[in-house]
Protein backbone atom coordinates (compact mmCIF):
# COMPACT_ATOMS: atom_id res chain seq x y z
CA UNK A 1 0.00 0.00 0.00
CA UNK A 2 0.96 3.84 -0.77
CA UNK A 3 0.13 6.08 2.08
CA UNK A 4 0.71 9.70 1.49
CA UNK A 5 1.03 11.85 4.63
CA UNK A 6 0.42 15.52 4.11
CA UNK A 7 -0.95 18.82 6.18
CA UNK A 8 0.22 22.20 5.91
CA UNK A 9 3.46 23.61 7.31
CA UNK A 10 4.17 23.10 10.64
CA UNK A 11 0.98 20.47 10.99
CA UNK A 12 3.19 17.57 12.54
CA UNK A 13 4.11 15.58 9.07
CA UNK A 14 7.72 15.10 10.17
CA UNK A 15 6.99 13.85 13.58
CA UNK A 16 4.45 11.60 12.63
CA UNK A 17 6.64 10.57 9.72
CA UNK A 18 9.25 10.01 12.26
CA UNK A 19 6.66 7.55 14.24
CA UNK A 20 6.11 5.73 11.53
CA UNK A 21 10.02 5.29 10.79
CA UNK A 22 10.84 4.10 14.58
CA UNK A 23 7.38 1.39 13.74
CA UNK A 24 9.64 0.32 10.76
CA UNK A 25 7.92 1.49 7.82
CA UNK A 26 9.81 3.08 4.69
CA UNK A 27 9.29 6.68 4.25
CA UNK A 28 9.47 8.94 0.51
CA UNK A 29 10.10 12.28 2.25
CA UNK A 30 10.23 15.13 -0.34
CA UNK A 31 11.17 18.23 2.00
CA UNK A 32 14.73 16.13 1.96
CA UNK A 33 14.34 15.22 -1.84
CA UNK A 34 13.99 18.90 -2.11
CA UNK A 35 17.88 19.55 0.19
CA UNK A 36 18.74 16.56 -2.29
CA UNK A 37 18.27 18.48 -6.02
CA UNK A 38 19.78 21.52 -5.30
CA UNK A 39 22.89 20.32 -3.50
CA UNK A 40 25.81 22.54 -5.27
CA UNK A 41 26.60 22.09 -8.91
CA UNK A 42 23.26 20.80 -9.58
CA UNK A 43 21.61 21.32 -12.74
CA UNK A 44 18.13 22.61 -10.03
CA UNK A 45 20.61 25.21 -8.74
CA UNK A 46 21.91 26.53 -11.60
CA UNK A 47 18.81 27.00 -13.11
CA UNK A 48 17.56 29.02 -9.67
CA UNK A 49 20.91 30.76 -9.89
CA UNK A 50 19.99 32.12 -13.30
CA UNK A 51 16.32 33.25 -12.54
CA UNK A 52 16.29 34.38 -9.13
CA UNK A 53 20.21 35.57 -9.04
CA UNK A 54 23.21 35.24 -7.94
CA UNK A 55 22.42 36.22 -4.40
CA UNK A 56 20.56 33.14 -3.79
CA UNK A 57 23.74 30.97 -4.02
CA UNK A 58 25.88 31.07 -0.74
CA UNK A 59 30.12 31.49 -0.85
CA UNK A 60 30.45 27.20 -0.55
CA UNK A 61 28.15 26.91 -3.73
CA UNK A 62 25.17 25.84 -1.54
CA UNK A 63 21.65 27.60 -1.72
CA UNK A 64 20.58 30.19 0.28
CA UNK A 65 17.36 29.05 1.64
CA UNK A 66 16.11 32.03 3.79
CA UNK A 67 16.56 34.21 1.02
CA UNK A 68 14.95 32.19 -1.35
CA UNK A 69 11.66 31.09 0.91
CA UNK A 70 11.62 35.21 2.11
CA UNK A 71 10.88 35.74 -2.15
CA UNK A 72 9.11 32.70 -2.84
CA UNK A 73 6.36 32.78 -0.18
CA UNK A 74 5.68 35.55 -0.86
CA UNK A 75 5.15 35.97 -4.26
CA UNK A 76 2.76 33.92 -6.33
CA UNK A 77 4.48 34.16 -9.51
CA UNK A 78 8.39 33.47 -7.90
CA UNK A 79 6.91 30.60 -5.82
CA UNK A 80 5.24 29.17 -8.98
CA UNK A 81 8.58 29.91 -10.81
CA UNK A 82 10.73 27.96 -8.40
CA UNK A 83 8.15 25.15 -8.17
CA UNK A 84 8.06 24.90 -12.08
CA UNK A 85 12.23 24.36 -11.84
CA UNK A 86 12.56 22.35 -8.78
CA UNK A 87 9.31 19.71 -8.96
CA UNK A 88 9.90 17.76 -11.73
CA UNK A 89 13.42 16.84 -10.36
CA UNK A 90 11.41 16.29 -7.05
CA UNK A 91 8.85 13.91 -8.27
CA UNK A 92 11.23 12.24 -10.74
CA UNK A 93 13.20 10.92 -6.87
CA UNK A 94 10.00 10.33 -5.13
CA UNK A 95 8.56 7.62 -7.25
CA UNK A 96 12.34 6.10 -8.06
CA UNK A 97 12.63 5.72 -4.23
CA UNK A 98 9.10 4.57 -3.79
CA UNK A 99 10.16 2.19 -6.48
CA UNK A 100 13.17 0.71 -5.10
CA UNK A 101 11.22 0.27 -1.64
CA UNK A 102 8.79 -1.89 -3.45
CA UNK A 103 11.53 -3.76 -5.52
CA UNK A 104 12.53 -4.28 -1.91
CA UNK A 105 9.58 -6.28 -0.93
CA UNK A 106 8.05 -3.37 1.02
CA UNK A 107 4.13 -4.22 1.81
CA UNK A 108 3.59 0.05 2.76
CA UNK A 109 5.60 2.77 1.91
CA UNK A 110 4.99 6.12 2.96
CA UNK A 111 5.24 9.44 0.77
CA UNK A 112 5.98 12.54 2.62
CA UNK A 113 4.65 15.22 0.51
CA UNK A 114 3.69 18.66 1.82
CA UNK A 115 2.30 19.97 -1.26
CA UNK A 116 0.18 16.76 -2.24
CA UNK A 117 -3.13 18.45 -3.00
CA UNK A 118 -1.50 21.93 -4.07
CA UNK A 119 0.46 19.81 -6.88
CA UNK A 120 -2.49 17.41 -7.60
CA UNK A 121 -0.19 14.14 -6.98
CA UNK A 122 -3.13 12.46 -5.35
CA UNK A 123 -2.72 9.62 -7.89
CA UNK A 124 0.68 9.18 -6.72
CA UNK A 125 -0.60 7.52 -3.46
CA UNK A 126 -3.62 4.78 -2.64
CA UNK A 127 -4.44 6.58 0.79
CA UNK A 128 -4.20 9.64 2.13
CA UNK A 129 -3.51 10.72 5.69
CA UNK A 130 -3.47 14.83 6.44
CA UNK A 131 -1.80 16.01 9.60
CA UNK A 132 -4.19 19.20 10.64
CA UNK A 133 -3.72 21.40 13.78
CA UNK A 134 -5.69 24.40 14.43
CA UNK A 135 -4.60 27.87 12.98
CA UNK A 136 -3.52 29.49 16.22
CA UNK A 137 -1.36 25.67 17.41
CA UNK A 138 -0.22 25.74 13.14
CA UNK A 139 0.88 29.78 13.72
CA UNK A 140 2.35 29.26 16.65
CA UNK A 141 4.33 26.10 16.02
CA UNK A 142 5.71 27.44 13.05
CA UNK A 143 6.84 30.89 14.71
CA UNK A 144 8.74 28.76 17.57
CA UNK A 145 10.22 26.51 15.03
CA UNK A 146 11.29 29.13 12.72
CA UNK A 147 11.78 31.84 14.22
CA UNK A 148 9.34 34.12 12.08
CA UNK A 149 7.33 36.99 13.05
CA UNK A 150 3.87 36.63 13.48
CA UNK A 151 2.88 38.32 10.01
CA UNK A 152 5.90 35.69 8.17
CA UNK A 153 4.23 33.05 9.69
CA UNK A 154 1.18 33.98 7.90
CA UNK A 155 2.40 34.51 5.14
CA UNK A 156 3.90 31.16 4.58
CA UNK A 157 0.70 29.49 5.91
CA UNK A 158 -1.25 31.48 3.30
CA UNK A 159 0.91 30.37 0.60
CA UNK A 160 -0.86 26.96 0.63
CA UNK A 161 -4.37 25.42 0.31
CA UNK A 162 -6.58 25.55 3.56
CA UNK A 163 -6.65 23.33 5.88
CA UNK A 164 -10.33 22.40 6.02
CA UNK A 165 -9.89 21.87 2.29
CA UNK A 166 -7.32 19.26 2.85
CA UNK A 167 -9.21 17.33 5.42
CA UNK A 168 -11.94 17.22 3.09
CA UNK A 169 -9.57 15.27 0.64
CA UNK A 170 -8.32 12.58 3.46
CA UNK A 171 -9.10 8.79 4.12
CA UNK A 172 -7.99 9.81 7.55
CA UNK A 173 -7.15 12.27 10.07
CA UNK A 174 -4.59 12.97 12.50
CA UNK A 175 -5.55 16.24 14.58
CA UNK A 176 -2.27 17.21 16.26
CA UNK A 177 -3.08 19.59 18.90
CA UNK A 178 -2.39 17.94 21.88
CA UNK A 179 0.86 15.89 22.94
CA UNK A 180 2.58 13.42 20.63
CA UNK A 181 1.56 10.40 22.46
CA UNK A 182 -2.39 11.23 21.56
CA UNK A 183 -1.19 11.65 18.03
CA UNK A 184 0.47 8.45 18.01
CA UNK A 185 -2.38 6.61 19.20
CA UNK A 186 -4.80 8.19 16.37
CA UNK A 187 -1.64 6.98 14.20
CA UNK A 188 -1.68 3.43 15.50
CA UNK A 189 -5.49 3.29 14.98
CA UNK A 190 -5.56 4.30 11.68
CA UNK A 191 -2.62 1.54 10.33
CA UNK A 192 -4.57 -1.15 12.46
CA UNK A 193 -7.85 -0.21 10.58
CA UNK A 194 -5.74 -0.45 7.25
CA UNK A 195 -3.64 -3.30 8.07
CA UNK A 196 -0.80 -1.80 7.13
CA UNK A 197 2.54 -3.23 7.82
CA UNK A 198 6.22 -2.13 7.04
C1 LIG B 1 11.93 27.83 -0.53
C2 LIG B 1 12.82 26.89 0.23
C3 LIG B 1 14.26 26.95 -0.29
C4 LIG B 1 12.82 27.33 1.73
O1 LIG B 1 13.59 26.43 2.47
P1 LIG B 1 13.32 26.14 4.03
O2 LIG B 1 14.50 25.33 4.51
O3 LIG B 1 13.04 27.45 4.72
O4 LIG B 1 11.98 25.33 4.11
P2 LIG B 1 11.74 23.73 3.93
O5 LIG B 1 12.34 23.25 2.66
O6 LIG B 1 12.14 23.04 5.19
O7 LIG B 1 10.16 23.67 3.74
C5 LIG B 1 9.31 23.84 4.86
C6 LIG B 1 7.88 23.76 4.44
O8 LIG B 1 7.54 24.88 3.64
C7 LIG B 1 6.48 24.52 2.80
N1 LIG B 1 6.87 24.78 1.39
C8 LIG B 1 8.08 24.56 0.81
N2 LIG B 1 8.06 24.91 -0.49
C9 LIG B 1 6.82 25.37 -0.73
C10 LIG B 1 6.19 25.88 -1.89
N3 LIG B 1 6.84 25.93 -3.05
N4 LIG B 1 4.89 26.28 -1.79
C11 LIG B 1 4.23 26.20 -0.61
N5 LIG B 1 4.77 25.72 0.53
C12 LIG B 1 6.05 25.30 0.46
C13 LIG B 1 6.22 23.02 3.02
O9 LIG B 1 5.18 22.86 3.96
C14 LIG B 1 7.51 22.54 3.61
O10 LIG B 1 7.31 21.39 4.39
C15 LIG B 1 12.30 25.41 0.15
O11 LIG B 1 11.12 25.29 0.85
C16 LIG B 1 12.12 24.90 -1.28
O12 LIG B 1 13.09 24.55 -1.93
N6 LIG B 1 10.85 24.86 -1.75
C17 LIG B 1 10.53 24.37 -3.05
C18 LIG B 1 10.41 22.87 -3.05
C19 LIG B 1 9.08 22.42 -2.52
O13 LIG B 1 8.04 22.66 -3.13
N7 LIG B 1 9.11 21.75 -1.36
C20 LIG B 1 7.93 21.25 -0.73
C21 LIG B 1 7.81 19.78 -0.83
S1 LIG B 1 7.67 19.18 -2.46
N1 LIG C 1 2.01 17.29 19.21
C1 LIG C 1 2.96 18.22 19.28
N2 LIG C 1 3.18 18.89 20.43
C2 LIG C 1 4.13 19.87 20.51
N3 LIG C 1 4.92 20.24 19.47
C3 LIG C 1 4.73 19.61 18.30
C4 LIG C 1 3.77 18.57 18.14
N4 LIG C 1 3.82 18.13 16.86
C5 LIG C 1 4.79 18.86 16.25
N5 LIG C 1 5.35 19.74 17.11
C6 LIG C 1 6.40 20.74 16.81
O1 LIG C 1 5.82 21.65 15.87
C7 LIG C 1 6.77 22.00 14.87
C8 LIG C 1 6.21 21.59 13.49
O2 LIG C 1 6.16 20.16 13.41
P1 LIG C 1 6.79 19.40 12.15
O3 LIG C 1 8.17 19.92 11.85
O4 LIG C 1 6.63 17.94 12.40
O5 LIG C 1 5.77 19.90 11.04
P2 LIG C 1 5.77 19.68 9.47
O6 LIG C 1 4.35 19.54 9.09
O7 LIG C 1 6.70 18.58 9.09
O8 LIG C 1 6.34 21.08 8.98
P3 LIG C 1 6.83 21.55 7.48
O9 LIG C 1 5.65 21.56 6.60
O10 LIG C 1 7.29 22.94 7.71
O11 LIG C 1 7.92 20.63 7.08
C9 LIG C 1 8.07 21.32 15.23
O12 LIG C 1 8.87 22.21 15.96
C10 LIG C 1 7.62 20.15 16.12
O13 LIG C 1 8.60 19.76 17.04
Amino acid sequence: MIIGLTGSIASGKSTISELLKSKGFPIVDADKIAHLVVEPGSPVLKEIELFFGKEMIKTDGSLNREKLGERIFRNENDRNKLNSIIHPAIRAEMLAQKEKWLLAGANTVIMDIPLLFESKLQHFVEKIIVVSVTPEIQKQRLMSRNKLTAQDAAIRIQSQLPMDLKEKGADAIIYNNGTIEESEQQLNSILFNWNAQP
